[in-house]
C-alpha cells in the first residue's frame, strides 16, 4: 500500500504486465508502420514513459512530438480540456500515431481529434496503455489498447494523483 498526498492506494498492474502489454503493442505498430514513416505524438504530461517505451521499439524512421493537456484536478476530469503547449510541428499530410497513457472519458481525444483534423493529418491511429470502456463516451476509434480496466482511478506508470505517482514502475488502484 502507498499513501499519495490523502489517499491510499494498493498494487493493481505489475511493470512486467506493462511491459508485456507495451510489447504487444510494439510488433503491431512495427507492422503496420513500420516503412511509413509516422510521426508519434505523445501526450504530455501523462504518456511520457509509455511514449519512450514504444518509441525505443520502433523500428522503422520516424519523428516525435509532443503535446500538453490537461483537465483533471484530484481524481475527477473538470470537463474542460485546456491545450498547455499546442503543436510545434507541421503535421499537414502526415501519419500520426498518438501516445496517450489512458483513455478515460475521452474528453481529451475529442480536443485533440479537433486539433489532428484542423493541422490536416492524412491520417491518425489512437494508441492507449489503458482503457476505461465503461467511462469511455465518446465515438473516436481507439485502434491500439495496452489494457481495458475497470473504471477506477489509478497512478503509476506517468499517472499521477495532484502531480504524485508518476514515477512508480507499476500501476496501483485507489484503495
Ligand atoms: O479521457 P480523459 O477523461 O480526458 O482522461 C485522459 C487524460 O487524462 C490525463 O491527463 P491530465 O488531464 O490528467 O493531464 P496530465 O497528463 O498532465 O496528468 C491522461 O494523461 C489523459 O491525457
Ligand atoms: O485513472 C486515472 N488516473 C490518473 N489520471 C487519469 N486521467 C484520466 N484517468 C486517470
Amino acid at each position: 500500500m502507498i499513501k499519495l498526498h490523502d489517499l491510499e492506494f494498493e498494487p493493481y498492474i505489475s511493470e512486467e504486465e506493462i511491459m508485456m502489454a507495451i510489447e504487444e503493442i510494439s510488433v503491431k505498430l512495427n507492422k503496420d508502420f513500420g516503412h511509413k514513416r509516422p510521426v508519434f505524438l505523445g501526450v504530455l504530461n501523462g504518456s511520457f514513459m509509455f511514449a519512450s517505451e514504444i518509441i525505443k521499439r520502433f523500428s522503422g524512421d520516424c519523428e516525435i512530438s509532443f503535446v500538453k493537456m490537461g483537465s483533471y484536478e484530484g481524481t475527477e476530469t473538470t470537463g474542460e480540456v485546456k491545450t498547455l503547449l499546442g503543436l510545434n510541428q507541421e503535421l499537414k499530410g502526415r501519419q500520426v500515431i498518438l501516445l496517450e497513457d489512458i483513455v478515460d472519458t475521452g474528453n481529451t481525444l475529442v480536443e485533440i481529434d479537433k486539433i489532428l483534423k484542423k493541422a490536416e493529418v492524412e491520417d491518425y491511429k489512437v494508441v492507449t496503455l489503458f482503457y476505461k470502456p465503461e467511462a469511455y463516451k465518446k465515438n473516436i476509434p481507439i485502434q491500439y489498447i495496452g489494457m481495458e480496466i475497470p473504471n477506477k482511478f489509478i497512478v503509476g506508470f506517468g499517472l499521477d494523483y495532484d502531480g504524485l505517482g508518476r514515477n512508480l514502475t507499476q500501476v496501483y488502484k485507489r484503495k
